[in-house]
């Protein structure tokens, strides 16, 4: 068999704890965001569009692209933002397909996709189940706020440029629910797999 499972959730709700869980199950795991960093590297092809884009002041003194800074230029700025996620998402795409690929050659069945933003930019495709972690939103800003060392109210503009967890759980086929212990959240992710097919 193989399967290709889609892991998401929302900020602080817990996706790297479950991530993390996989991977001491020897399960492969593709991390969209390190996906991400990997593909504006010098020398990748979105490298050069982005310098086209954005001109060379984004660049770091090494050359390799200051991507607080571009964070800072698209934060407010709508379409940059939608310009640079233009160049940006291709290329993500396509190195998660060709490791997809990769890893059914090496023989691997389960792979894992840890992709923050799998609903928002409809990547469902991609997968063939979707796992989301979700947290109630008191623990959600409690974490956030304690993990970031931030205000409240800064956990809350954080939580709240989301797409709402709540809405997530509709679009998911299962759901891990991250409230109490992570013991707890291990025994629903091994339930979840076992109703897969998946003895671990
Ligand atoms: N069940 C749990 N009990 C207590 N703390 C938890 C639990 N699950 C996660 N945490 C803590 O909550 C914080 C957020 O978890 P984690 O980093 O796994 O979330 P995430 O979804 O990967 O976040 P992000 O996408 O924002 O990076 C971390 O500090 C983590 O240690």
């Amino acid at each position: 068999m193989s399967l290709v499972i889609g892991l998401t959730g929302g900020i602080a709700s817990g996706k790297s704890t479950v991530s993390n869980m996989f991977k001491e199950m020897n399960i492969l795991v593709i991390d969209a965001d390190v996906e991400a960093r990997l593909a504006v590297e010098k020398g990748q092809p979105a490298y050069e569009k982005i310098l086209a884009e954005f001109g060379d002041n984004i660049l770091l003194p090494n050359e390799e692209i200051d991507r607080q800074k571009l964070g800072s230029i698209i934060f407010h700025r709508s379409e940059k933002r939608q310009l640079l996620n233009g160049i940006v998402h291709p290329e993500v795409r396509k190195r998660m397909k060709r490791q997809i690929e990769e890893a059914k050659e090496q023989g691997e069945e389960i792979v894992v996709l840890d992709i923050p933003l799998l609903f928002e930019s409809k990547l469902m495709y991609m997968v063939d189940k979707t796992l989301l972690v979700y947290v109630d939103n008191a623990i959600q800003l409690q974490r956030l706020m304690a993990r970031n060392h931030l205000s409240k109210q800064e956990a809350e503009a954080r939580i709240q440029s989301q797409m709402p967890l709540a809405e997530k759980v509709g679009l998911a086929d299962e759901v891990i629910h991250n409230n109490g212990a992570i013991t707890d959240t291990k025994k629903q992710l091994i339930t979840i797999l076992a109703n897969w097919g998946i003895k671990k």
